[in-house]
């Protein structure tokens, strides 16, 4: 049985109060549908807020250290999230795997972190241009994702497999592409976790818009999306909703 859809927001570093009626936009009309899963990961600092103006509706974090507490400025455990009422977090965007250098092991821990402190977990994973004009894009990615999973699978994990290449592009791989990288990463999951693996969601993310979600939904193990650009706005991100609503 194919797995329920989730459809997440990744706002990256947007966000103002001045903006919380646009999520409050998008969690009611987002609630009508009922057989997606809609969540938006917000800036820290717009959590509590948001949960607050959108009670019932699932606001989540970007990232979280892996520690639950301790030396580490500017850093934010996964209690703090879950504190500020978060019910999700993503971890391993390749723009932190960049430019905060964070390694396979780290984001592992992040991800265990995560989950042990009852978060919902969206693990990101994907290749470099290069990596895929090399042909070895399956390769390095699986490789990715095997170092990167947590030891034990729980029903909040998801994996995102966005294609660095991808993100903010307007570039999407062929359905073909996605496809054959989904149809491995499940092998992947399945070899980690058994029949368990099933069910955890694989998500794409990279340039998805309302013109492009209804053939990625499509794809055989194609569980949702991470939109990044395209959440910001309701009117962009309603419709990736609904072309997940279609079965
Ligand atoms: O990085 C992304 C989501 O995490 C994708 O970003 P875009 O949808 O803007 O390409």
């Amino acid at each position: 049985m194919a797995n329920k859809k989730l459809v997440a927001g990744n706002w990256k570093m947007h966000g103002l109060s001045a903006d919380l009626p646009e999520i409050a936009a998008i969690a009611a009309a987002a609630s009508s549908y009922g057989n997606v899963d809609v969540a938006l990961c917000l800036p820290a600092t717009l959590i509590e807020r948001a949960v607050r103006a959108v009670p019932g509706f699932a606001i989540g974090g970007q990232d979280v250290h892996s520690a639950e507490k301790g030396a580490h400025t500017g850093c934010t455990s996964a209690q703090m999230l879950r504190d500020a009422g978060a019910a999700l977090t993503i971890v391993g965007h390749s723009e932190r795997r960049e430019a905060q250098h964070e390694s396979d092991a780290e984001v592992k821990a992040k991800a265990e972190a995560g989950l042990a402190a009852g978060l919902g977990v969206i693990l990101c994973i994907g290749e470099s241009l290069d990596v895929r004009e090399s042909g070895r894009a399956v390769e390095v990615v699986d490789a990715q994702l095997a170092a990167s999973l947590p030891a034990e699978t729980r029903d909040n994990l998801a994996v995102a497999y966005e294609p660095i290449w991808a993100i903010g592009t307007g570039k999407v791989p062929s359905v073909g592409d996605i496809g054959e990288m989904h149809a491995a990463l499940r092998e992947r999951l399945v070899a980690a976790y058994g029949e368990a693996g099933r069910g955890v969601r694989i998500l794409y993310g990279g340039s998805v818009k309302a013109s492009n979600a209804a053939e990625i939904f499509a794809v055989p193990d194609v569980d949702g999306a991470l939109v990044g650009g395209a959440s910001l706005k309701a009117a962009d991100f309603l419709p990736i909703v609904a072309a997940a609503a279609v079965d």
